[in-house]
């Protein structure tokens, strides 16, 4: 099948990338001409483990470019992946798919299945219907459908492949593009759930929040253990063998960030009270979120005559591990913190880059043992896999201080204490 995706971020791209796998014929469509310019010379411009390969290898049925009309001309299916980020009031901005909608009105003579993938709030989709209809094209010559993602960045291209599922949200009155829809993702083996548009839309919003409303939990669990001297650890093993429960999402520290849980969960808190509802739990789950770096902040205040006084090392940069990405990252949100309260901080990642311009004192350095040596503290701030197995003889030996803040609660106490450093986590006993 001739497929147009228009936005090549981390969805469009990883949708691109496992479309062609599936022997698809793929146009990339994006605003941004040196994103293009630099997928056309051969460069990705974000890492996502896998992504490049898999794009080298189907190259010949990948094309980029920043013609709209390039991808519609050639494609049936048209697949819409431009961000969707918060308002400043916590509603989600709807600019860039309006926009893109509108773009492709323009272009349609011919009938297009046309696959809403950008997270959106209930009732868009059906809002995009109209705006085809107002812009002239008449539903002869188009199907809406509402298809959510569900992969995770850093796992991407095998989220997708494996999909646990695939949602598809239909109008009651047009059900054409069902049998394009299994055709389209006929590699792919996992159920399908068919249903609304609304239906699509609150199922991936429901995901995002219960997803969100674990980490929060957990994270309450935490602190509950470290007043009365259990350890989360236990806790979330022994409530994880029920199948009720699940042992995925229980991993405490310093909450939630990236592109999509935090404005996730805001937009359909704004949904709720656009329909006059009070969402207690979203409101509680998003409170505990953002207390957790100020929690970090008091425990390391508790471990040190003056905060000011330190040189700390910061492990992670990164929303999580495996990504570049930093939106809404927790571990830069410490950083800014650790730099506000007048700490000399020196931050080292992987792969992500920190922006650094407006913090005083703080810079990124380009190993592991620059952000180390002379440290007073070292801090784990993304669980990156390369952190989890350091060799703390040596950090020890580096180090100017003792002190280990575990902010992902990913290390071993004993492997750190053995070496007569202080270990920090959260709900430690
Ligand atoms: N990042 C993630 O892990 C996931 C994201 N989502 C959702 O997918 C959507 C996209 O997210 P990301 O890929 O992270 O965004 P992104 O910010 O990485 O990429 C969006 C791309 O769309 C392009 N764009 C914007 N307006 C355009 C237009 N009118 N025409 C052509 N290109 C345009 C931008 O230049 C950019 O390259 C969002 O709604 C997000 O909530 C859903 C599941 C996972
Ligand atoms: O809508 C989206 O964009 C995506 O959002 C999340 O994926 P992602 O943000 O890539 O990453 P996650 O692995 O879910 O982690 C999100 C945040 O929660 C934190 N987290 C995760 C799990 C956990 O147990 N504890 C915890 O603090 C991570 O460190 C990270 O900051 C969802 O997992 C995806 O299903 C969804 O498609």
């Amino acid at each position: 099948m001739n497929v147009c995706i228009v936005g090549t971020g981390y969805v469009g791209l990883t949708t691109a990338a496992v479309l062609a796998e599936l022997g698809h014929q793929v146009y990339c469509v994006d605003q941004n001409h040196d994103k293009i310019e630099q997928l056309n010379r051969g460069y990705i411009p974000i890492y996502e483990p896998n992504l490049k390969e898999i794009i080298e290898k189907n190259r010949d049925r990948l094309t980029f470019t920043n013609g709209l009309d390039l991808g519609i001309k050639h494609a049936s299916i048209v697949i819409i992946c431009v961000g969707t980020p918060s308002l400043t009031d916590g509603r989600t901005d709807l600019t860039y798919i309006q926009s893109a909608i509108d773009h492709l009105a323009l272009h349609i003579d011919s009938y297009k299945t046309i696959i809403i993938k950008s997270t959106v709030p209930p009732g868009t989709t059906e809002q995009l219907y109209i705006q085809l209809l107002e812009k002239g094209v008449p539903n002869h010559l188009f199907s809406i459908v509402a298809n959510p993602e569900f992969l995770r960045e850093g796992s991407a291209i095998f989220d997708m492949l494996h999909a646990d599922k695939i949602v598809i949200g239909l109008r009651p009155d047009d059900q054409r593009s069902l049998p394009i829809m299994k055709s389209l993702y006929a590699g792919i083996s996992c159920p399908y759930v068919i249903t609304s548009l609304t239906g699509a839309e609150m199922i991936k919003y429901a995901s995002n929040a219960f997803l969100a409303t674990k980490i929060s939990f957990i994270n309450e669990m935490a602190r509950i253990c470290d007043a009365v001297g259990a350890n989360i650890h236990d806790v979330a093993k022994g409530i994880g063998y029920d199948p009720r429960i699940g042992p995925h999402f229980l991993q405490a520290g310093l909450g939630y960030g990236g592109s999509c849980f935090p404005k996730d969960v805001k937009s359909l808190e704004q949904v709720a009270h656009s329909q006059k509802i009070t969402p207690h739990l979203l409101q509680a789950v998003q409170l505990i979120n953002d207390s957790q770096v100020n929690l970090y902040i008091q425990k390391l205040q508790q471990a040190v005559n003056h905060l000011s006084d330190q040189t700390i090392a910061v492990l992670g940069i990164a929303f999580k591990p495996n990504t570049d990405d930093t939106r809404h990252s927790p571990a830069e949100h410490l950083i800014r913190k650790l730099s506000e309260a007048g700490c000399i901080v020196r931050a080292y990642d992987p792969k992500a880059k920190l922006d650094s311009s407006h913090q005083p004192n703080v810079t990124q350095t380009d190993t592991l043992q620059e952000a180390v040596e002379g440290a007073d503290i070292l801090i784990i701030a993304t669980d990156w896999q390369e952190f989890q197995q350091l060799n703390w003889r040596e950090i020890k030996a580096r180090m100017n201080g003792p002190i280990v803040l575990d902010a992902r609660n990913c290390l071993r106490r004993q492997d750190i204490e053995q070496w007569g450093l202080q270990y920090i986590g959260v709900g430690c006993g």
